[in-house]
């Protein structure tokens, strides 16, 4: 069966959009499981053939998910692989049923979900427009009338009547973010799946986005493109485990993910440490580590803040359990939302060097510091020269930057003149 790309939940009008303290979507208590089905073998099988033939497991998708989602907002739901994001969306969305809780929708929804739902396969993009939208009860006169719209938005007019089963998936993405955004919808959800366009289409899907949030309609976003979600998103929704790890403002959002994918690399790194120190070829480099990262200025003092423009030092602080020539040291600079801008290490310098065993401080000179005004996180590593980073401090210090005066943004790039002339 197909899902459709647009549901009526509800039976709004689709057009108006709705005030912004009502509540559009009201997520209480939802929990999602799934039975998996695990395959015994061969062997087990036929020992317990009397009894199962398979093993059954429950898996809980979604634990106990309370969410309210405004009209007029755009939500972001991020969070690790297999954390549920598609499922909540879908449980929003109404193509999957919660196993308890209650999911309340208003207006019409849309939902752009992942590849291989809303279209039939052997229908022809051409046919699984008319079967969505007759599905959401527009005549067919109603849909000649955006059809048009659809296609050329999609830019896949040649293979409009191709059967979808041989769209590519950038092509059948195009065709149904198009379809799910001419209907008109109050409320659209959209799933990572806009990640297989390409450039220019992911660039007219988001001007698209940034159109309907211009209309005051509702947007809720799975997507891994955290600085999208800044830059898109007013509320941003973190899932960890089927439940909801954190809730607020995107950059906080991004910021606390971040964090727990540092904690995860540096948990990997140590499984890695002690996997390598079992091993005896244990590179010499394994128990390397980096104990602070510092900005300084010539002379040496630890700089809190910059101007835009000035000469500064990186001090990486490593400890190196014994002698070696085999490290890389890099550092670099991250906004606080922890989007990296900026990094250098010794081995693009071209600077091979050794360390004895024990303490050591590497500095790296920057001529001129050339961002704008903020703040921005200082993060320090260490690496093997052919091999992998070993240890990182991703937030070895912040720093706070005085800008250019006369333009805004992460570069601190100086405007200098402006001519005017008439023709
Ligand atoms: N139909 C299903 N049957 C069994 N398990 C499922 C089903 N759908 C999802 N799951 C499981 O539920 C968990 C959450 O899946 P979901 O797709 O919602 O995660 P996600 O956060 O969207 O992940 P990703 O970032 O990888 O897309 C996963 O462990 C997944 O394997």
């Amino acid at each position: 069966m197909t899902t459709p790309l647009v549901t009526p939940a509800g039976g709004g009008s689709g057009s108006a959009a709705a005030p912004e303290d009502v509540t559009v979507i009201e997520v209480a208590g939802v929990s999602k499981r799934f039975v998996i089905h695990k395959d015994k073998s061969l062997k087990e099988r036929v020992v317990n053939a009397a009894r199962s033939r398979r093993h059954r497991e429950d898996f809980w998708a979604l634990r106990d998910v309370d969410l309210s989602i405004q009209a007029g907002s755009t939500v972001g739901l991020i969070g690790p692989n297999g954390a549920g994001k598609s499922t909540l969306l879908k449980t929003i969305g109404g193509i999957l049923q919660p196993s308890s809780g209650t999911v309340r929708r208003r207006g019409r929804l849309a939902a752009l979900l992942e590849l291989g739902a809303g279209f039939h396969p052997d229908l022809t993009g051409r046919e699984n427009v008319y079967l969505n939208a007759s599905i959401l009860g527009l005549s067919t006169a109603q849909t000649d009338g955006f059809f048009d719209e659809i296609v050329a938005f999609s830019g896949i007019e040649e293979f409009i009547d191709t059967q979808v089963k041989f769209y590519s998936s950038g092509m059948y993405v195009r065709l149904a973010f198009s379809v799910a955004v001419h209907v008109d919808p109050d409320v659209l959800l959209v799933d990572e799946v806009l990640a297989v366009g390409d450039e220019p289409f992911q660039r007219k899907c988001m001007d698209r986005i940034r159109r309907f949030q211009a209309d005051g309609r509702t947007i809720v976003l799975v997507t891994h493109a955290l600085d999208q979600v800044v830059d898109v998103c007013d509320r941003a929704v973190v899932l960890e485990h089927g439940v909801i790890a954190f809730d607020g403002a995107p950059a906080d959002a991004t910021r606390y993910l971040r964090g727990e994918y540092v904690a995860q690399d540096e948990a990997n790194l140590e499984a890695a440490r002690e996997r390598a120190a079992e091993t005896e070829e244990a590179p010499r480099t394994a128990g390397a580590r980096v104990v602070s990262v510092r900005v300084l200025d010539r002379e040496g003092y630890q700089l809190q803040e910059a101007s835009s423009g000035d000469p500064v030092t990186f001090e990486v602080t490593l400890d190196v359990p014994s002698r070696s020539d085999d490290l890389v040291v890099g550092v670099g600079l991250a906004t606080l939302s922890g989007q990296g801008l900026w990094g250098t290490n010794t081995k693009l310098m071209g600077r091979r060097f050794s360390v004895d065993a024990g303490r050591s401080t590497v500095r790296l000179d920057v001529a001129a510091l050339h961002v704008g005004t903020g703040q921005y996180e200082v993060h320090g590593a260490v690496a093997a020269w052919d091999g992998p980073e070993v240890d990182r401090l991703a937030r070895g210090q912040i720093i706070t930057v005085d800008g250019p005066e006369a333009s805004a943004g992460i570069l601190g790039i100086e405007p200098r003149t402006v001519v005017v002339e008439h023709a």
